[in-house]
């Protein structure tokens, strides 16, 4: 498609996050600016400490407005998220936007099953009743190639491994089908097969539903495989941003040559040769 057709689903301007000390102000985030277009998925890099999960929670309005200061702009389909009440973010968050966090463990509350944790999503944003949104929830788990979905929601979390709570979590993320997903090293936490699967998931619900991903990962591999656009990160700024091949192929700034030492490991291609 061509990039003009495309509409813009989040655009940022200006971001920009100061921490506020006894002692003064420390910059965390430089003023960023980036947009992400339907169905595109746009990798931000960066050593550990340059400010991917700050931005990412400076996007989602869940940093603590007590100690940070939060300017610039995030628009959600046109809809200003930066400084909304904290209300009305919850309505959002988990219908429109989405997140899915490094360790799906945390995202999980131990002592609800799975299907208690879907419902309350479901509900929260919709106004289904238990039956059609438990045949909802069975419908997301079967869409990321869970076995047994109707098993699956009795289950608790410590009961599921790392890669099926992970592909949980993907499903109770997407079964609202949100405009924009930001998926926070979603492979990071998991093992080789597990985390081809969750790629592969990731990648078919861009195709299949147009949904946007801010993707975070220190993984160039991850990174070359899935996006469309790469944004680098260095100490809380965007150092460089430019298409997938060009930036692997003519990387212009320093840190992002120093970066792209760390080759390749993960192929879509070889996905289809790891079952699941
Ligand atoms: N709540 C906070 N209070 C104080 N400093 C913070 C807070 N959150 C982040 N920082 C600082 O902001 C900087 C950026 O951190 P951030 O977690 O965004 O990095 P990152 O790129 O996501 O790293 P990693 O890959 O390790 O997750 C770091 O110097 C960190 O110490």
């Amino acid at each position: 498609m061509d990039d003009g057709a495309k509409s813009k689903v989040l655009e940022v301007r200006g971001l920009q996050v100061k921490l506020q000390t006894g002692t003064g102000t420390v910059p965390l985030l430089e003023p960023i600016d980036f947009e992400l277009k339907k169905g595109q998925v746009l990798g931000l890099v960066g050593e550990s400490g340059s400010g991917k999960t700050v931005t990412c929670n400076a996007l989602l309005q869940l940093l603590d407005r007590q100690t940070m200061d939060v300017k610039g702009s995030v628009r959600l389909n046109g809809r200003e998220l930066n400084g909304m009440a904290a209300e009305e973010m919850r309505r959002i968050l988990g219908k429109d936007i989405a997140l899915i966090m490094q360790n799906p463990m945390n995202a999980f509350t131990p002592v609800y099953t799975i299907g208690a944790q879907f419902m309350e999503t479901i509900r929260t944003h919709t106004q289904l009743t238990t039956r059609q949104a438990r045949n909802l929830a069975i419908t997301a788990l079967e869409k990321m190639n869970l076995p047994e979905p109707a098993k699956l929601l009795k289950r608790y979390p410590f009961q599921l491994s790392g890669g099926m709570l992970q592909r949980v979590m993907i499903a109770i993320s997407m079964c609202l089908r949100p405009a924009v997903v930001i998926a926070d090293e979603p492979t990071t936490a998991l093992d080789v097969v597990n985390q081809l699967q969750v790629l592969r998931e990731l990648d078919r619900l861009r195709t299949e539903y147009g949904t946007s991903i801010l993707l975070i990962s220190h993984d160039l591999g991850v990174i070359s495989q899935m996006a469309d656009e790469v944004a680098v990160m260095q100490q809380g700024r965007i150092v460089e941003q430019a298409e997938v091949h060009r930036l692997f192929n003519q990387p212009q700034h320093e840190y992002t040559k120093i970066l792209l030492h760390a080759r390749p490991k993960l192929s879509l291609r070889d996905m289809n040769q790891v079952g699941g």
